[in-house]
């Protein structure tokens, strides 16, 4: 309704008058000497601008007091405990070539006058009356540990492409890489790696030698320390409190920062006066490529681990995945060590302790289908179970946003809010809203946030053993059921092979789905050979009587391009038969070729659907594209033949007849 102005009685224009600004009525007061109070409160106290800036931040106390830390039963204090930190820190970033190493400083450069003084700066190494290089002349300053709001400054000041969405994430740009670079992933191979790690044709780790790796390390560290700053993360991985693993990041961004500070555990401040020396360490020096003059480099970009060093080195790409993922390779070193399974999977747990673990490569919906509303979340994709149950190697998520919508992943939705980072995704220029459907950075649009975004977080990220375990699998054929239930020779046979079919891209007039097998479901993560890893499940499965599910959340109807994607409401309602344990109960009939055990009906999901021929217009189509798909099951399969999983070579006999017959 549109007001005239007049009449309401609060409010009106008399055209007349408006012939000029009404002229402003200063009263006098008492106090002459006054001459203008636009309000009434206390003036600040401070005298200058730079004051009044130093009184807006005040120090946090720390929420315990501080124990004095002891070092070897002697108590040191708070100052002796910061220079040790710093030395560390120093002894992190030194060269290996130069006797002289940087001298680092805490605190923000560009805050320099704000730094109170008593922070010397830390020189790793004595430094010689000779010999002294401008490197050694320089400092570097250290950020460490900062707050999701500090990093947010960095990034927005100086990272371009960094920006606050309209529910708070930080959106920002990785870069030329927009998904991890697993050919150019190497691994130091020396005597202990030689005999442990799996080595040759279907493995991921690509050898090189440790003086290659120590060049790459000298590059990074030379990087780093030219620069003005650095960020140090100091994390754990690991919710087992027997098992955890400290971790130091050292990078250049604001992004892999607060990206590292989500997907890690956090330690409180408390743990963090404690921390001592870093169990593993990455020199994430992204921006820098590696030089293709250095043996073994075939691109610009190498992502190098040293196990003997416990060190990861990162040059030539800025996808902060590539960190995540490298330490997770670390895990599947470290924990079979110790007789404990590492896991590329989700797992959530319901209200009755029922565990489930959710297997699948990416985008097959590890993260969807483990945040689930009416379930506790442990972790959405990387897990360790050992003796004593399930823990998540993480603490934080890294959700898939493409196309995401707000009433389908209500909770990852709303999980993208301050603190979040948002990789690659477009917004619209002024209201910063996200176009979650543009895919013109990169498909593969990423949000990670810590894990207690989600409202229904189990803290501590552990649980007891998985009741079930869900293998996942994107079939753009649309040939295998969208459940079955699998006995352990079936799920030892699928976890092995590791199926998955997307579409190859976005382009138009791909019609063809590719089919990708990655053995234990994370063949690019793992270190030794996937039989050790499925002789491990087995023998866990075994021992805690859990039930192997495959679950197609691919095509239904026909291959990509006929048929569609099964509806994510309709997979939902498996899942939830699935934990009920009302799909155990079901009735049963058993597919050809693959030799599925299929449930015949089940609840909020129409019975056609369940046995795909059902769905396929074009019969012959259908059987054509499973035997199809069987040989193509059977060729992967070929290598592993070859192999004993465990000690127990019936199961051998039995994972091998698992597979399709035809
Ligand atoms: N029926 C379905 N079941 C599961 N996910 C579905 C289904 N239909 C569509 N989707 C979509 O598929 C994607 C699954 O991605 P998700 O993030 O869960 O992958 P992921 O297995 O966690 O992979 P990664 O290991 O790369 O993180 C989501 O974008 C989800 O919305
Ligand atoms: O590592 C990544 O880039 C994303 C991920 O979770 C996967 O690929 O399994
Ligand atoms: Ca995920
Ligand atoms: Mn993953």
């Amino acid at each position: 309704m549109a007001s005239d102005g007049v009449g309401n009685g609060e409010f009106s224009f008399d055209n007349k008058r408006r012939t000029g600004l009404p002229k402003i009525q200063t009263q006098k007061t008492q106090d002459e000497n006054v001459v203008c109070h636009d309000d009434s409160a206390t003036p600040v106290k401070a005298q200058t601008l730079d004051e009044l800036h130093s009184l807006q931040k005040k120090k946090s106390a720390p929420t315990t007091p501080i124990k004095s830390p002891h070092v070897f039963g002697v108590a040191v204090s708070e100052e002796e405990r910061q220079k040790q930190q710093l030395q560390s820190i120093s002894a992190s970033l030194a060269s290996l070539t130069r006797e002289t190493g940087p001298k680092v400083v805490k605190g923000d450069p560009a805050r320099q006058a704000e730094t109170p003084k008593v922070q010397q700066p830390v020189h790793h190494h004595p430094t010689p009356a000779l010999n002294i290089s401008d490197s050694g002349l320089k400092f570097t300053h250290i950020l460490y540990n900062l707050s999701p709001a500090e990093l947010y400054e960095q990034a927005i000041k100086y990272e371009k492409g960094s920006f606050i969405t309209s529910s708070g994430a930080l959106a920002t740009l990785s870069g030329a890489k927009t998904g991890r670079s697993p050919r150019d992933k190497r691994v130091v191979r020396d005597e202990t790696t030689e005999d442990d790690l799996w080595w040759g044709k279907g493995s991921p780790n690509i050898e090189m030698d440790e003086q290659t790796f120590l060049i790459n390390r000298e590059r990074a560290v030379d990087y780093l320390c030219s620069l003005e700053k650095v960020f140090v993360n100091d994390q754990f991985l690991n919710w087992d409190p027997n098992n955890r693993i400290k971790v130091r990041i050292v990078s250049a961004r604001a992004y892999h920062s607060l990206f590292m500070h989500n997907m890690c555990i956090r330690p409180t401040p408390e743990e963090l006066e404690d921390f001592g020396t870093p169990d593993f360490t990455i020199y994430n020096a992204g921006q820098f490529p590696c030089n293709r003059y250095t043996h073994y480099m075939t691109s610009s970009t190498s992502i190098d681990i040293n196990l003997a060093r416990r060190e990861m080195v990162i040059l030539g790409t800025q996808y902060a995945g590539e960190m995540k993922k490298g330490l997770f390779g670390v895990m599947h070193y470290l924990m079979p060590k110790r007789q404990i399974l590492s896991l590329h999977s989700g797992c959530n747990m319901g209200k009755e302790g029922d565990v489930a673990l959710f297997f699948g490569l990416s985008g097959t919906g590890k993260t969807t289908l483990s945040t689930d509303h009416n379930r506790y979340l442990i972790g959405d994709d990387e897990h360790c179970w050992s003796d004593h149950g399930v823990s998540n190697i993480e603490g934080g998520c890294y959700a898939k946003c493409i196309d995401l919508v707000r009433e389908k992943e209500p909770d990852i939705w709303n999980a993208i809010k301050f603190g979040t980072v948002l990789e690659n995704v477009v917004f619209e220029e002024h209201t910063r809203e996200v176009d979650y459907t543009d895919k013109s950075v990169t498909e593969n649009t990423r949000a990670a946030y810590p894990i207690e975004y989600i409202p229904n977080a189990k803290i501590p990220c552990v649980g007891p053993h998985p009741k079930n375990v869900i293998l996942l699998a994107c079939d753009a054929f649309g040939v295998l059921p969208p459940v079955s239930k699998l006995n352990l020779a079936q799920t030892m046979y699928h976890f092995i092979s590791g199926y998955t079919a997307l579409v190859a891209g976005t382009e138009d007039g791909i019609k063809e789905p590719t089919a990708t097998f990655s053995a234990c479901f994370g063949a690019a993560f793992i270190m030794l050979h996937p039989t050790k890893y499925a002789a491990m499940l087995a023998e866990k499965m075994q021992k805690h009587g859990a039930t192997g599910w495959l679950v197609n959340t691919g095509w239904s109807g026909g291959s990509y391009g006929s048929g569609s994607r099964i509806k994510l409401a309709y997979t939902r309602k498996i899942i939830d038969a699935i934990h009920s344990g009302a799909l155990l109960k079901a009735e049963y009939k058993k597919t050809e070729v693959f030799g599925l055990e299929i449930p015949t009906a089940l609840e909020g999901v129409p019975s056609e659907i369940l046995d795909p021929v059902n769905t396929w217009p074009d019969k012959k189509a259908h059987k054509d594209t499973l035997l199809k798909l069987g040989g193509l099951f059977r060729k992967n399969f070929e290598v592993f033949t070859n192999y004993k999983i465990g000690s127990d070579s019936n199961l051998t006999e039995e994972i091998l007849a698992a597979g399709p017959n035809f």
